[in-house]
């Protein structure tokens, strides 16, 4: 036996180790399984180049649980160790590793979370053990099975032992505040995290599974006795769908790993990109469109963020730009930085190119798509609309591959990119000033009057709605030449789309300024400002509109943007019809009341077609429309 002291020069480390990482103790099984795969791994390329010419058996990894003796045990048949790499890779390499990173971080701001992604390695076992062994037998022929032991303090024993196999048993003698890890399913647990995807096979205890009798015994209708029986329990997919070329997996192949991903999910997803970049970065990985739901909250972040297999996290916001934090699925890639922090990387040089590629291929996709199959496209449009919005919102880029397929649907369900919509109502719906007017309701239930006058006079409206519907439009004005949106009930139709000569008014303006105080005392001053337009007589005497930038500006309010402006308040147009006969007739009435009870009625049916007539007044309205029956 020899005993020795670990190189350090820190007094002890162990419990800087311990206090620094309380939060992600469990991370200990990850990085101690990584380096049991890795062994495994290591010894297959040796296999391969004939460094290796012994047997290589079956490789796994199982994880050993014995409550009772306390302990915790990782086991391969990976490479193993000799006492000298023991003491280059353990006491040297290792330990100066995990002492240095201490010194950068100790006492720093935000070391926690840097910590939740970065391994210590072999040395997070002490987290959460009193003593740890390694008992290892190199793959080495004739080599000497060895034992290193450590209780935590900078001394350790190294001593010759009878192990036969080969490779190496890591024991944690796990402490006494620590026991949570003696219970199966917090290790179950922790497998399941990070070790999900692991590419060499890992056991942990059993599962029952059912299987024909061994022996052919027969049930009461003869058919051959399923019986119980106790099976390993392997934690892992080694072969998941992101390492397996596309070429090879067909549809059902991503739908079932999606399944896999995500078990307690009840749709199946729209569609997937499969990715795979070696230059100038290593990327692979697999992204589901969900079909997004109104509570996009709830979807966001279950993009699953691997590094070679072993999953790191699942909160891929700096990586992924946000509109992206939308889809579902996994990314692989051993070029992230994880021992830095989140401010340093989002400015680091890797991950701006793998953010830049994934919106790339994102647009490519669907571009794609749209070009294949217009149909199918189309009759997913819906679910991908706020997300292509969302998208097109947040990324310039984006947005300008993303007007080939952006889709805008009409009232009458067809869908047209912007180009198509732009061509097709050019003829009707240009004003004067040379722009084309895309007009638009959010829904056809609440604008249907609108939405008719505007079709009966030939014009086509498109319905555009969701949270993101105004920040969209304006965007596209900003970005689309000669393009503008006006929803239906913004205006009267001639002033929405304004062409050349206007049609002369019946009533005169001191006509107009007598009728006004009576439309004026008929509703609210703060919410509603009274104007006379001329219109067409067969146009509805009164209507209520609200100014389209106003609405706008309330609606980007509340859906974030556009804070700058203040609270706006919430105001309308009462627009009296100057050419409607019923209007003109109230100039010729000599009862005040009774012309009041006229000009009251004429501006509740307006406020009806606007769906904004309600409680007291709604009821006021209906009694005094019995009256007149
Ligand atoms: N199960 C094992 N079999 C063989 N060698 C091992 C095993 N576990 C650890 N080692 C050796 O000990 C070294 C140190 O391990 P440690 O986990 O501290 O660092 P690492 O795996 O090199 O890096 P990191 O875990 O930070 O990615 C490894 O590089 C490896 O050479």
């Amino acid at each position: 036996m020899k005993t020795g002291q670990i190189h350090v020069s820190t007094e002890n480390i162990f419990p800087i180790i311990k206090k620094f990482l309380y939060s992600d103790h469990e991370i200990f099984l990850r990085e101690l399984v990584s380096n049991a795969v890795d062994a495994s791994q290591k010894l297959k390329v040796l296999a391969s180049t004939g460094e290796y010419k012994g047997e290589l058996g079956e490789l796994k990894v199982e994880v050993l649980l014995d409550k009772e003796a306390k302990t915790l045990t990782i086991r391969d048949n990976g490479i193993g160790m000799t006492a000298e790499e023991i003491d280059k890779y353990i006491n040297q390499i290792a330990f100066s590793g995990a002492e240095e990173f201490v010194k950068q971080y100790e006492g720093k701001e935000g070391a926690e979370s840097i910590i939740g992604h970065f391994g210590l390695g072999f040395y997070s076992a002490f987290m959460v053990a009193e003593k740890v062994q390694i008992r290892t037998l190199s793959r080495h022929e004739g080599a000497q099975a060895v034992q290193w032991e450590s209780n935590g303090s900078p001394e350790f024993t190294l001593t010759e032992i009878e192990k036969d196999t080969r490779g190496t048993d890591i024991v944690l003698f796990i402490n006494e505040e620590s026991a949570e890890f003696l219970e199966k399913s917090r290790i179950q647990g922790i497998l399941d995290k990070y070790c999900k995807f692991l590419p060499i096979p890992v056991f942990f205890g059993t599962k029952v599974e059912y299987i024909d009798s061994p022996e052919g015994e027969k049930d009461e209708d003869g058919k051959v006795k399923r019986v119980s029986v106790d099976v390993p329990n392997q934690v892992n997919n080694p072969k998941p769908a992101w390492t397996i070329a596309p070429v090879d997996l067909k549809d059902e192949d991503y739908t079932a790993f999606y399944r896999e991903l995500y078990p307690m999910s009840f749709e199946d997803p729209l569609f997937h990109i499969h990715l795979n970049v070696d230059y100038p970065f290593n990327l692979t990985g697999i992204l589901y469109f969900p079909k997004i739901k109104e509570n996009v909250e709830v979807q966001r972040n279950k993009i699953n963020l691997y590094s070679n297999q072993v999953f790191i996290t699942d909160s891929v916001a700096e990586i992924v730009p946000e509109f992206l934090t939308l889809l579902h699925g996994v990314i692989d890639s051993p070029d992230i930085p994880l021992n830095v922090s989140r401010s340093y990387l989002q400015s680091d040089g890797n991950v701006k190119k793998i953010s830049a590629h994934i919106t790339k291929k994102v647009a490519d996709k669907l571009a794609e798509m749209f070009k294949k199959d217009r149909a199918d496209f189309e009759a997913k449009w819906d679910d991908l609309k706020i997300f292509v919005e969302y998208g097109m919102l947040s990324d310039d880029k984006f947005a300008e591959k993303a007007k080939t397929f952006a889709l805008i649907k009409n009232t009458d369900g067809k869908y047209y990119t912007i180009e198509e919509l732009e061509e097709q109502i050019a003829p009707l719906q240009t004003n004067k000033d040379g722009k084309v007017v895309v007009l638009y309701t959010h829904s056809l239930e609440e604008h249907f009057s609108f939405v008719k006058q505007a079709k009966d006079r030939g014009y086509q409206v498109a319905v555009i709605d969701g949270p993101l519907a105004s920040h969209w439009i304006s965007k596209m004005e900003q970005t689309v030449e000669n393009l503008s949106f006006a929803r239906v009930d913004a205006d009267t139709l001639d002033h929405l789309i304004q062409k050349e000569g206007e049609l002369p008014s019946k009533l005169t303006e001191e006509q107009q300024s007598e009728l006004k105080p009576l439309f004026e005392s008929a509703v609210d001053n703060q919410k509603f400002k009274v104007e006379f337009k001329s219109m067409s007589e067969s146009d509805a005497p009164i209507i209520v509109t609200q100014p389209e930038f106003i609405r706008r500006m309330m609606e980007q309010q509340k859906y974030g943007g556009g804070g700058f402006f203040g609270a706006f308040p919430e105001t309308y147009n009462l627009v009296v019809n100057a050419n409607h006969q019923k209007v003109e007739a109230l100039l010729k009435m000599s009862d005040d009341s009774e012309k009041s009870t006229k000009v009251k009625q004429l501006t509740d049916l307006a406020l009806l077609a606007q769906g904004m007539l309600k409680g007291e007044e709604l009821n006021k309205f209906i009694e005094r429309s019995i009256s007149f029956v």
